[in-house]
């Protein structure tokens, strides 16, 4: 069964991305860019708001940028951390920077590994190498998003087949499939039928931008159109429309 992951940046937007429906809480900073840090007083906040009613992830920004002043104890809660290859691609060791930047994250923390779909914009590695290094981390998770949020949607970067070959390489490793990029209820039904395990999404349950705030309601009528496409003819109806 497909999982709504919903991206916040506070206490009370988890308390309204739960309530909503939401199955995995992400914590991020939209004003920070696709994968912007919040700051660690913020993760904690979450993390207790949230007291282990879902996994919690922790967005790190890019690692292109740097990394914060974390300490160990800085991720206590936390069940997934993801940083950006924003950057990347013309590093021909990024695969060792990138998991030198995942080393210094504690081991009871597991590791999504991030592809942008918006490649060149991110100017990111390709996916095929990022699922190749996602094994060196022992990602458990490959999230497919964009990187430039400017309207344009994860479709727009991918069609359906390509996305669906994307999630394949990715189960193949035997690692989550998760997919965002301005995603709506509209984009849900190809998204599913392409085999994405979990949806993440902010945008779409934001009362108006993108970082304006997650709406309960939102969250709930985002979960139950997810709920309504579980049967797998559902979802061919609804990508026939
Ligand atoms: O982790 C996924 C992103 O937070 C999705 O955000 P978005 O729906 O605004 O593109």
């Amino acid at each position: 069964m497909t999982q709504l992951l919903v991206s916040v940046r506070s206490a009370i937007e988890a308390e309204a991305a739960l309530s909503g429906g939401a199955d995995w809480i992400d914590i991020k900073e939209p004003t920070r860019g696709s994968l912007g840090a919040a700051e660690p007083h913020v993760w904690r906040e979450i993390v207790q708001t949230v007291e282990q009613r879902a996994p919690v992830s922790i967005a790190l920004g890019e690692i292109s940028d740097g990394a914060g002043a974390w300490g160990p104890d800085t991720f206590r809660g936390a069940s997934m951390v993801k940083y950006g290859l924003a950057k990347l691609s013309d590093c021909t060791d990024w695969m060792s920077i990138a998991s030198t930047a995942y080393d210094r994250v504690p081991d009871s923390c597991s590791r999504v590994a991030v592809y942008y779909a918006d490649e060149e914009r991110a100017r990111c590695p390709p996916l095929a190498d990022v699922v190749q290094w996602s094994k060196r981390i022992s990602a458990s998770a490959i999230l497919i998003d964009t990187f430039v949020k400017d309207g344009r949607t994860l479709f727009d970067f991918l069609s359906i087949d390509q996305l669906a070959a994307a999630t394949q390489q990715i189960r193949a490793i035997g690692a989550i499939a998760a997919c965002g990029g301005s995603l709506t209820k509209l984009h849900f039904a190809a998204a599913i039928v392409a085999g994405a395990d979990v949806l993440a999404v902010r945008g779409a349950v934001c009362n108006g931008r993108r970082t304006s705030a997650i709406d309960q309601q939102l969250v709930r009528q985002l979960k139950a159109t997810m709920n309504s496409f579980d049967g797998e003819s559902n979802v061919s109806q609804a990508c026939a429309t």
